[in-house]
């Protein structure tokens, strides 16, 4: 019997969704922040459950052979990335066996062939979109009145386990664009007495900044994320925003960045939700453009758009790869965001029909097809489970069917409605294994054989794990 405070030793042999490390202690599973399989620890136990148990880590007595001294200026202050003190083969090789792992004990498969995860050759400032919380800043009205000075603001990444908001001055992961307005915000709210929204007292202005970054035509966006109308001088904003991107010298591969769009929007409502519904273009353009191969994406403040270009491009071939195309295919791309899947796959298909129920996205997903001179791709905006019976229903065959959910998965009305399209080959992208697992289960509960699945490093540093799969029809349904 196991309790609180006791101090045991374990080995780590897995890590959770949420990156700490599991080892098992008389045979219940401890979760421990800050270690990674192959290490041997001591620890704390700080909670236990019934099942499970909380430890914190209080001394490494045998290093994993995968641990590395961290490189980021950041690390151990800010929460992210997780597997920041494992090696990158190392990272590699732990994503491949979660992905392995979550298709034996959730997916049922016996022995389902997993490639090696495809890693990047330098997997450092590769995400071209950045998040930052906002905190402190401004003067505010306390109980009775009195006005006091809220603080410093902070621009940057939550500490672990925490909501404090840490300034993001480095990162290894983020664009230098990022960084940079990250920066450029703090002085202003500084200046401009500018608050950060407060979400106990559920007053302040400003909530987020978001950045994206198009890395294959320079373009940048800055969405700030606001709980008001307007921002109190918001031209001087812009113009501050403008000469730091300006500043920005040319990338390695000559690239050189411009703020195209500065975008506010609105979000008043008490909500863990980052965005709300509302955008107002404050300055430049509604959209930013970027390229995949030799196909070019609009992307609104609201769309989805992969966090990492190079890899992105990888997952893509991989798709069309699976996808196995001759020309006479009618593709469906469901949650197709702005289309990129579904575009990419156009040349070599009959037909693509995607659907995705973000209403921007699908604007940006029609758009995208005029643009490239694509004209055998439609974009449906509606959930994917509700729609894609009604184009069965209009008598719709579907050749092939390229799945995209969001980490919760697929809708188990959405796996009826495929299987009842009977498609050839299903081609499965996902960022969850767990509920990868679980679908591609359904999936073969409902006549689809598992072929293989492809692990694609999309978040180096980080836990979470972008995969694609191949599954076949088996014929039991017949077409
Ligand atoms: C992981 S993203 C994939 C987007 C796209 N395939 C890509 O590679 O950029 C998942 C998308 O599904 C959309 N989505 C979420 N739930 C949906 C649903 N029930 N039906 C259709 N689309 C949905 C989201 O808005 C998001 O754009």
């Amino acid at each position: 019997m196991i309790e609180k405070g006791q101090i045991c030793e374990l080995t780590i042999e897995d890590m959770s969704n949420e990156g700490q490390g599991i080892g098992r202690v008389e045979g219940m599973a401890v979760f421990v922040e800050g270690a990674i399989p192959g290490d041997v620890i001591k620890t704390r136990l700080t909670k236990v459950k019934k099942n499970y148990a909380f430890g914190h880590l209080e001394e490494i007595l045998q290093p994993s052979p995968n641990r590395v001294e961290a490189v980021c200026p950041s690390a151990g202050i800010c929460g992210g990335c997780s597997l920041q003190t494992m090696s990158y083969e190392g990272q590699l090789a732990l994503k491949k066996k979660m992905v392995k792992d979550k298709l034996i004990r959730i997916g049922g498969l016996e022995n389902p062939r997993v490639l090696d995860t495809i890693g990047m050759d330098r997997p450092f400032y590769y995400r071209n979109k950045a998040q930052f919380p906002v905190s402190g800043g401004g003067i505010v009205t306390r109980k009775g009145g009195i006005l006091a000075n809220a603080g410093p603001c902070s621009i940057g990444f939550y500490k672990a386990k925490s909501h404090d908001v840490v300034q993001c001055d480095a990162c290894m992961i983020q664009s230098e664009s990022a960084v940079r307005l990250a920066r450029v915000l703090k002085n202003f709210m500084e200046s401009d007495h500018i608050t950060a929204y407060d979400k106990e007292t559920g007053k302040g202005l400003i909530r987020h900044l978001i950045v994206k970054t198009a890395f294959q035509t320079g373009e940048v966006m800055a969405i700030l994320v606001i709980n008001g109308k307007g921002l109190p001088n918001g031209e001087k904003l812009v113009y501050m925003m403008d000469d730091a991107i300006s500043e920005i010298p040319p990338d390695e591969n000559g690239m050189e960045y411009s703020l195209e769009s500065v975008v506010l929007n609105i979000n008043k409502k008490k909500t863990s939700e980052i965005m709300g519904e509302e955008c107002i273009t404050l300055a430049g353009k509604p959209t930013i453009l970027d390229a995949v191969g030799n196909l070019q994406f609009e992307i609104s403040p609201m769309s989805f758009y992969q966090v990492n270009p190079v890899q992105m491009k990888r997952l893509y071939d991989q798709a069309l790869s699976y996808a196995g195309l001759t020309g006479n295919e009618t593709v469906l791309d469901l949650y197709c965001g702005v289309g990129t899947i579904g575009l990419y796959c156009a040349s070599k298909a009959k037909k693509v029909i995607g659907i995705e129920s973000v209403k921007p996205a699908v604007i940006d997903a029609n758009r995208n097809a005029v643009i490239n001179g694509i004209v055998n791709a439609e974009f449906i905006c509606g959930k994917a489970e509700e729609e894609l019976p009604k184009l069965l229903e209009k008598g719709i065959k579907a050749d092939v069917v390229i799945l995209d959910p969001p980490r919760a998965g697929c809708d188990p009305a959405l796996l009826d409605a495929v299987a009842e399209a009977s498609p050839d080959r299903i081609v499965y992208v996902s960022c969850d294994p767990a509920t990868l697992a679980r679908d591609i289960k359904l999936l073969g509960e409902k006549g689809f054989a598992f072929v293989e699945a492809q692990p694609v490093d999309m978040f180096p540093w980080g836990n979470h794990v972008e995969s694609i799969v191949l599954m076949t029809n088996c014929g039991l349904k017949g077409k």
